[in-house]
């Protein structure tokens, strides 16, 4: 097995040597996907699109971020662990550096006995984040309740002000939730996830690089897929934000890498 990422990553993401601006991280949004576009099965069943080869560049990619960030949806269905297990141990100095697991969960739904927190307090995971919509612990017990048992099993807690017009409602502002890892010191962030998360970072002017997974098989339309903007201007012309740049077979797979443009 390689003992460093896969070259095209090496390039492709080399802009985080430079410093990050102000108001977000370096963000890369990254997930796999059958050739009909579906990222999950019927009724969101966890589908392993990825095969060996691509899922050893999915795990490169994650150490070389600092933080990766998942929906609540993801974290409640798949109860991912979101570490590096699919590679072999460095030879040289120390083990892989591990991103910081970030899940966008508004309500805090969450369960303290998921995976990401019991790595942690096994000492294999780094302490998740998790970011909120601010609580009113007078008129929320519940969801402070709900607060001081996942910090009990090791979570930290980012609330956030969620505007009562939110659309969709209950929804934490992107752009809002990169300032607040970016000033938390998260200088790069992989975005692996879910449906939803995928179509808000595509909707906001934040995505640097854009890598897909696509596997060949087709999952159907009962599978779950992702919305996207509208790339087409008024006179049916394509006004393209990301070029790509990059694609490359990983065993079955084909990996196609995107950069955003100016
Ligand atoms: N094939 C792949 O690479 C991946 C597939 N998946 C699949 O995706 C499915 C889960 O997707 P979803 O149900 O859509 O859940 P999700 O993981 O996208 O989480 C969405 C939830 O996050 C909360 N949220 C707060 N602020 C938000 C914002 N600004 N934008 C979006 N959501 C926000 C909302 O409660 C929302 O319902 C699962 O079936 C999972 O297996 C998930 C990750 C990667
Ligand atoms: N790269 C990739 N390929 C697939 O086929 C997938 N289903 C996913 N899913 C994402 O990876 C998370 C699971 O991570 P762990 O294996 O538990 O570390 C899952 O929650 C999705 O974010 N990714």
């Amino acid at each position: 097995m390689a003992d460093q990422p896969p070259a095209f990553l090496l390039d492709l993401l080399k802009h985080h040597e430079e410093p990050p601006p102000a108001e977000r991280p370096h963000v890369t949004l990254t997930f796999a996907q059958s050739i009909d576009a579906k990222i999950a099965g019927a009724g969101g069943r966890q589908l392993i699109l990825s095969g060996k080869e691509s899922m050893v560049m999915t795990h490169w990619m994650r150490t070389m971020h600092d933080g990766i960030l998942v929906g609540i949806g993801t974290a409640l269905n798949d109860d991912p662990q979101l570490n590096v297990r699919h590679l072999a141990p460095p030879s040289g100095s120390g083990p892989h550096h591990l991103p910081r697991p970030i899940i966008i969960d508004t309500h805090l739904g969450l369960l303290p006995t998921c995976k990401l927190l019991a790595n942690f307090q096994n000492g294999t995971g780094r302490r998740p984040w998790i970011v909120c919509s601010s609580i009113s612990p007078e008129v929320e017990e519940d969801k402070q309740q709900r607060k001081g048992m996942l910090e009990e099993a090791g979570a930290k807690i980012i609330e956030l002000p969620l505007s009562p017009r939110s659309s969709p409602p209950g929804y934490l502002p992107v752009p809002l939730i990169l300032k607040a890892l970016r000033d938390l010191g998260v200088c790069s962030l992989m975005v692996e996830g879910g449906a939803r998360i995928i179509a808000s970072f595509l909707s906001e002017p934040v995505v640097d690089a854009l890598i897909v997974t696509i596997a060949p098989v087709l999952v159907g339309d009962a599978g779950v897929g992702y919305q996207s903007p509208t790339f087409l201007s008024n006179n049916g012309e394509l006004k393209a934000r990301f070029k790509d740049v990059h694609t490359e077979s990983f065993g079955k797979d084909t990996v196609v890498a995107f950069e955003a443009l100016p």
